[in-house]
């Protein structure tokens, strides 16, 4: 009870997490694309980026899988022909992930827990060495 799709004020198809994660099979599969529920079951053997990648996002948040490829304008449009709802507003904290403060940024190196630690270590290490080798005589 009370865990069941609802419709949102303006008509958009609420599901609860629980009935997402359930879509995962060959015969029904469903993902998360910034909480939006997509229907991709017919479009699995389509996809030019193949179904394999698709199957491993079934039932779950595949924004972050989604975003990296950076899908055209088109592929976006496509989406949009299979939308189905929305993840309900009180399940979409279950999908978020904790917000990471990037503390460097680098051209090479997208913002991770590690380049932002590594990072100023290693420069410190140098610096830290440079004055060794100056101040040694
Ligand atoms: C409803 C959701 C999706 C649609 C409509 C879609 C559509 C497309 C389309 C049209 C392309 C061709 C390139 C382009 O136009 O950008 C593509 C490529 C690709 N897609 Fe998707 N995609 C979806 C979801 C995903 C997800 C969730 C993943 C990853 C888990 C993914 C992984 C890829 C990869 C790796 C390629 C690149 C293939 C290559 O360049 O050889 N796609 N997709």
């Amino acid at each position: 009870m009370g865990e069941k799709a609802e419709k949102s004020p303006d008509g958009v198809k609420y599901f609860r997490l629980s009935e997402i994660e359930a879509q995962n099979s060959f015969k029904s599969t469903w993902i998360i694309i910034h909480n939006k529920v997509y229907d991709v079951t017919k479009f699995l053997d389509e996809h030019p980026g193949g179904e394999e990648v698709l199957r491993e996002q079934a039932g779950g948040n595949a924004t972050e899988s989604f975003e990296d490829v950076g899908h055209s304008t088109d592929a976006r449009e496509m989406a949009a022909s299979m939308m189905i709802g929305e993840l309900h507003p009180d399940d979409r904290h279950k999908i978020s992930k904790p917000v990471v403060t990037c503390l460097v940024t680098s051209p090479f190196l997208s913002c991770s827990w590690w380049s932002t630690l590594i990072l100023p270590t290693l420069a410190a290490a140098i610096v830290t060495l440079i004055y060794r080798i100056y101040t040694a005589e």
